[in-house]
């Protein structure tokens, strides 16, 4: 049976694009971040992949890539499932704000330490261990038993709430997720064995 599980964060965003701190605001995609979706569903299609069911977030870029893989994979339609559960971490009091700016303001090091750090909450928001938190139940009791049955299954969010899942998928230490940076629109193909372990990775280079 192939237990076949591809996470792919969204293309480029406008906020991206300005250097602003996301979270759950929701910008749109750049044209770049479109070329970007479009590319990882043909990356997708030329590796002979399908899928038999998606998940999305409640956040309007991660949406719009799914549907632009899809749509390139020759897909559309096929059934989706939205929940805020996958959202981008919460950036709390740095949303919206500029990362250079909050650089010069905080100092480069305290900065880093809230974007990386396992445990270290930004102000008001969540650390990724609290992403992990509101992650993990949600893959667990929802994306990971269609896997299992063998439903080959596309996850399209965002860059810390897919950090979550790939810590618990390839087993990183905090400081291990720490250096994990994941591409914009640069799929993650897994292969589960039966008990949920991770039997084959693959990047696919974009
Ligand atoms: O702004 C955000 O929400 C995220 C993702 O773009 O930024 P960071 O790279 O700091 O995790």
């Amino acid at each position: 049976m192939d237990r076949l599980l591809v996470l792919v964060r969204h293309g480029q965003s406008e906020w991206n694009l300005k250097n602003l701190f996301t979270g759950w605001r929701d910008p749109d995609l750049t044209e770049q971040g479109v070329t970007e979706a479009r590319r990882a569903g043909a990356l997708l299609a030329g590796e002979g992949i399908s899928f038999d069911l998606a998940y999305t977030s409640a956040l309007g870029r991660a949406q719009r890539t799914c549907k632009l893989v899809l749509e390139e994979m020759g897909l559309s339609g096929l059934k989706t499932i939205e929940d805020q559960a996958l959202n981008e971490r919460d950036y709390g009091d740095l949303s919206g704000l500029n990362k250079d700016d909050a650089r010069a303001k905080f100092g480069e090091e305290q900065v880093h330490v809230w974007r990386r750090s396992y445990d270290v909450p930004p102000p008001g928001g969540e650390s990724l261990r609290d992403t992990v938190a509101r992650v993990l139940p949600y893959f667990v009791q929802e994306i990971l038993p269609s896997v299992l049955r063998g439903e080959k299954t596309l996850v399209a969010a965002h860059g810390n709430s897919l950090r979550a899942l790939v810590m618990v998928l390839e087993k990183l230490s905090p400081a291990g997720i720490m250096k994990r940076e994941l591409a914009t629109g640069a799929p993650i193909v897994y292969r589960l064995g039966p008990d949920a372990t991770v039997i084959e990775k693959r990047d696919l280079i974009v």
